[in-house]
């Protein structure tokens, strides 16, 4: 045969990841395909598991440093999803997740509550509080303090809510979507109005602020609504006998998911749990995991679970490859299981190890239908946590949950008292610059990803998924010094700015 075809160039994910060789996703690149449409036209609507539909391939990690209730209303609002971690009690977790399915808006305030009779000590760095009859949401409500008003107040210590309070405010419907609560503040000429629900309930607390921030944001998709009419929620939950009665208290609160959160997945723990959690809770989707081998992914699709989660040290505070000597590079770890999963419709969610745009196009493009992150999400705005300043820098932060500090916090028993008497830590605690909204910079990301997919030829997730599978998507492995080509290089000093 002369000269070189098509076939010649580049690698097929299938050969290329056959060769004993564990790549993570900055080791290979993608050859360009064929554009024949506008990048707008990328469809990147997904699943999450097999009935878990999302209009993004986003997913926020259950880690105690991103996901309570505001990040699941944000991802929700955006079109992912987020987890709700279990790094606290029953209690806890199920309130987290009540939060996020109670409310219609991108946001969660926080505005504490305050009975007429109580005297604040401190009104923090809230701008509102919402005073109801006995000084909890469930009961009814009786006013609205301003910051401003309790500042100027000659003697705080002694002066009850009842005397300074605005009484009987205007509210509004906590089901009201972003318009409608927009169109209520202006029509009513109010600076902020509480958010009641259908039993009476008190929601939240909205300002002008607020609406002012959340249109200042790219315009929002389709959010990921459940059948229930409310966002979708996942929480996790740990392989003991006592997390059984956790989700009993989670499916209450009507998450749409379940994740099984483990390091290894592969397990008779968490395999005897999947086929209880599918027995017992045939309607809620089972995501087993984590696994970055297709024994392991074979083991938990036959134990039923409907999505895999797939990452094994790549996380940005995991030491486990250190530590324990297992794990995989990522983008082998994705395309194996992915390869496997496919023929059991189980979609894969790619998890750790994103860091840019350029790392979610290449998880989907070999084989994921979304990707998990923690770095990524863990310095927004809505990710648990307040901002402190570290060498001049606005951080927030981030922990591995199984870091030391991770573990032993506060009520958990999954590590205390556990058969490892001496605990060893698989992960960090660090913090991450602040990024930020979440509703302002994951819509940006998505256009970036849209791009790639662009450049590549594939107008939507299932179009690169074919790319991959007819070999058509060709791959090669960069080595150092094309990784530094492909990075910034040669500058004396450079601005970089993603948007
Ligand atoms: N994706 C990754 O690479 C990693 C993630 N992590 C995260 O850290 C956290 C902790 O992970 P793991 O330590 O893997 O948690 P784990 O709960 O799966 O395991 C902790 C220990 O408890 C044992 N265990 C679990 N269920 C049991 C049962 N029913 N009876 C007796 N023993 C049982 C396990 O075998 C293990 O020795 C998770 O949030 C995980 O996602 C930690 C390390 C790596
Ligand atoms: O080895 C580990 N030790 C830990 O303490 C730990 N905590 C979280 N995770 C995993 O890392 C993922 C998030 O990774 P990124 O920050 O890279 O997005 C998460 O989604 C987890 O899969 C851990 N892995
Ligand atoms: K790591």
């Amino acid at each position: 045969m002369n000269g070189s075809s098509c076939a010649d160039d580049g690698f097929s994910a299938s050969r290329l990841f056959s060769q004993g060789v564990s790549y993570t996703y900055d080791d290979v690149i993608m050859l360009p395909g064929y554009i024949s449409f506008p990048a707008d036209a990328v469809d990147l609507s997904t699943r999450l598991s097999r009935r878990v539909p999302l209009s993004i391939p986003c997913v926020a990690s259950p880690m105690d440093t991103v996901s309570e209730s505001a990040m699941a209303v944000a991802m929700a609002s955006l079109g992912g999803v987020a987890i709700i971690h279990n790094n606290t009690t029953p209690e806890v977790q199920s309130i987290l997740v009540r939060a996020a399915k109670s409310r219609a808006l991108p946001f969660v305030s926080n505005t504490p509550f305050y009975s007429p009779r109580d005297v604040v000590a401190d009104f923090g760095e809230h701008e509102y509080a919402i005073v109801t009859e006995s000084g909890t949401a469930t009961s009814s409500l009786v006013g609205v303090v301003a910051a401003s008003d309790w500042s100027g107040l000659s003697n705080k210590t002694n002066t009850p809510v009842l005397e300074y309070m605005r009484h009987a405010p205007k509210s509004a419907s906590s089901t009201f979507k972003f318009n409608q609560v927009a169109t209520f503040l202006e029509s009513e000429g109010l600076d902020f109005a509480p958010l009641v629900s259908g039993e009476g309930e008190i929601i939240d607390l909205v300002t002008t602020k607020d609406v002012e921030r959340i249109r200042s944001y790219p315009k929002l998709g389709n959010p990921s609504v459940g059948s229930d009419g409310k966002f979708l929620v996942g929480a996790a939950i740990g392989t003991r006998e006592e997390d059984k009665e956790r989700l009993k208290s989670l499916v209450k609160e009507g998450i749409n998911a379940v994740v099984v959160d483990s390091s290894q997945g592969n397990s008779t723990y968490q395999i005897d749990l999947i086929k209880y959690i599918k027995l017992n809770y045939p309607q809620i989707d089972a995501i087993g995991g984590n696994v970055v081998t297709i024994a392991q992914a074979q083991n938990l699709i036959e134990a039923g679970c409907d999505g895999l989660r797939v990452g094994m040290g790549s996380g940005s505070i995991c030491t486990t490859q250190e530590v324990c000597a297992v794990g995989r590079g990522q983008a082998t770890a994705v395309y194996k299981v992915a390869s496997y999963a496919k023929d059991h419709d189980v979609p894969v969610i790619a998890d750790g190890g994103i860091s840019n745009s350029g790392h979610i196009v290449k998880a989907l493009a070999l084989g994921a239908s979304t990707v998990m992150m923690g770095s990524f999400l863990a310095g927004s705005h809505e990710a648990p946590g307040t901002y402190e300043y570290k060498d001049g820098r606005r951080v927030k932060k981030y922990r591995g949950m199984g870091s030391l500090e991770a573990m032993t916090k506060g009520s958990d028993a999954r590590y205390l008292g556990d058969t490892l008497k001496l605990k060893v830590a698989q992960g960090v605690v660090g913090a991450v610059a602040d990024k930020g909204s979440v509703l302002r910079f994951v819509p940006y990301t998505m256009q970036a990803v849209k791009q790639g997919f662009q450049d590549l030829g594939a107008t939507s997730i299932p179009s690169v998924h074919q790319l991959l599978r007819s070999d058509e998507l060709r791959l090669e492995v960069r080595t150092g010094a094309a990784q530094v080509e492909g990075g910034i290089h040669g500058l004396v000093s450079y601005e970089k700015k993603f948007f």
